[in-house]
């Protein structure tokens, strides 16, 4: 109550009443009916977030149990928050940590900056250039099995087409390791993380099932299904990672010379993050097959999921937007023109920037990491007001995405509003679909590549149709998609 009493105090909204342990908690609540439907208050809850900024502002504090949260939307707060630190709140990666252990998404503090130093060069630059001809192999893979579905009439689920693609790409460029989506151990492994995402999503919705023993006793197949997902994964990398060590040291036997990070990533031989993690050292000692493992499978959690579901939103706006799409289409017939087997590379992708619009927009419509938090130990000033140290303040670009002050006639998808001409008159910070300061995301560049590569290949083969049901995403530590997403494919005729 005190700590409340400072917030209202200095004029920060808050709701009226506070109950004993809950605190504001039954604010989550959307609805009755909604709480005996599980999906279906999943599916509510972006639209009930944010029916509470619009009823207490773009920021409010809120409070339940011991977390003391200050929910904001305004460019003022996010500048200082993700200028000035770099730490997480606990509860936020609390259901990440079984999985990713210490990796670099959960840590906070010291153990953070080491482990960002030692991951920055395995998302240089020109390793992502290199990674091009993946992206580019996988990309053609996708168009070919999205054939069986393009005749132009029917609609069908491109999510887990998608989501193979992306879990591919990030396999070769993580272990070097080629996959095959027919592949028994691989679709074991797919449905592995498949299971940890949505077990975990109920929890984070249901914050009574965060302690592990009520999981334990509530959940117990749930339980079993994600403990089960958790080793086969752990158990997987970590083969990976000692046949990698062993096969790096029969060749560092015969290495005469040692690399720098410049040659690791423009040698001939294209290294992936596995065997740059395995070469590179924390104060002069070789970095630990522990400390690998749980940094492989950040990467694997983080940089799978977020691009299948940035892609699929890419693809559905376009489908619903046919001049948008014919745009972008002619953008890269100017090109590529008919000569769909040239490779594409990181220069060509740059001379796109229409696309490049396109896929921001996309990112304001859809925020696939729709809040995140971060927490000061001590008491900080924003706007002429103390925040105290501790609490916990959630970033909602999912609010601040809709703000028509940053973003006029935002209901509207138009990916001008990021061409060069528009693009500074969006506030800095107000558009951040990556996060941004020292903690913005690491693979962003990765990302952006990725699915402007993807875009290409589908645009450059298929017109996509305005079939199905829109997607339903709802929040959880990123926007999912509900029940796949549902739109149709026609192949694209070429004028003689
Ligand atoms: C459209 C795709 C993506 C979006 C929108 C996105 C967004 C974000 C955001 C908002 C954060 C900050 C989250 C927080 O502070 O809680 C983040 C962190 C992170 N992302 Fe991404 N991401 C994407 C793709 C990727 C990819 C492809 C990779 C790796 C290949 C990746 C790896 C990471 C990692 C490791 C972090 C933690 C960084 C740190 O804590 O220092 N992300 N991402």
């Amino acid at each position: 109550r005190n700590v409340a009493r400072k917030f209202s105090s200095q004029g920060i909204a808050r709701p009226p009443l506070t109950l004993p342990i809950l605190g504001d908690s039954l604010l989550s609540k959307p609805n009755r009916y909604a709480y005996a439907h599980y999906f279906q208050m999943i599916s509510e809850f972006p639209t009930h977030f944010k029916n509470l900024f619009e009823r207490f502002g773009n920021v409010f504090h809120v409070c339940g149990g011991l977390t003391s949260l200050l929910m904001v939307a305004d460019v003022d707060y996010y500048k200082v928050i993700l200028r000035d630190t770099v730490n997480k709140p606990y509860l936020s990666t609390y259901v990440l940590k079984p999985a990713i252990g210490a990796g670099l998404a959960v840590v906070s503090g010291e153990e953070w900056r080491v482990r960002r130093k030692m991951l920055n060069p395995a998302f240089h630059i020109k390793l992502i250039e290199s990674f091009t001809k993946v992206f580019d192999e996988h990309s053609r893979t996708l168009t070919q099995r999205l054939q069986q579905h393009a005749d132009g009439k029917s609609s069908f689920d491109i999510f887990p087409i998608i989501s193979d693609m992306t879990l591919g790409i990030i396999f070769e460029t993580t272990m070097g390791f080629k996959t095959d989506p027919n592949d028994l151990d691989f679709r074991k492994y797919s449905s592995s993380i498949q299971d940890f995402i949505s077990n975990e999503s109920e929890r984070m919705v249901k914050p009574w099932l965060l302690p592990r023993f009520v999981y334990y006793i509530l959940r117990y197949r749930n339980f079993k299904k994600s403990s089960a997902a958790v080793a086969y994964g752990c158990d997987f990398h970590t083969k990976i990672i000692r046949k990698k060590r062993q096969e790096l040291e029969e060749t560092k036997k015969n290495a005469t010379q040692t690399e720098d990070v410049d040659d690791k990533v423009s040698g001939t031989k294209r290294q992936n993050f596995l065997e740059i993690l395995l070469t590179s050292s924390i104060d002069g000692k070789p970095i630990s097959d522990d400390v690998i493992q749980d940094e492989i499978a950040t990467i694997v959690m983080t940089g799978s999921d977020t691009s299948a579901h940035t892609l699929c939103y890419a693809l559905y706006l376009l489908s619903r937007h046919p001049d948008i799409q014919q745009k972008a289409f002619l953008e890269i017939f100017s090109l590529y023109e008919t000569d769909r087997e040239r490779s594409i590379t990181m220069q060509d992708l740059s001379k796109l920037k229409y696309l490049e619009c396109v896929i921001k927009e996309t990112l304001r419509v859809y925020p696939i990491i729709p809040f995140y938090g971060r927490v000061f130990d001590e008491d900080i000033v924003v706007d002429g007001k103390i925040i105290p140290g501790g609490t916990t303040l959630l970033i909602c670009p999912i609010r601040s995405n809709e703000n028509p002050e940053y973003f006029p006639e935002p209901k509207r998808f138009n990916p001008e509003r990021f061409n060069d001409e528009n693009i500074n008159k969006i506030p800095e910070y107000a558009f951040a679909p990556f996060s941004a300061g020292p903690r913005g995301c690491i693979g962003s560049r990765f990302a952006m590549v990725e699915i402007k590569c993807t875009l290409v290949r589908i645009l450059l083969e298929y017109e996509i149709l305005p079939f199905g049901d829109p997607p339903k995403p709802f929040a959880y530590l990123s926007y999912q998609l509900q029940d796949g997403l549902h739109l149709g494919l026609k192949p694209r005729k070429y004028d003689p």
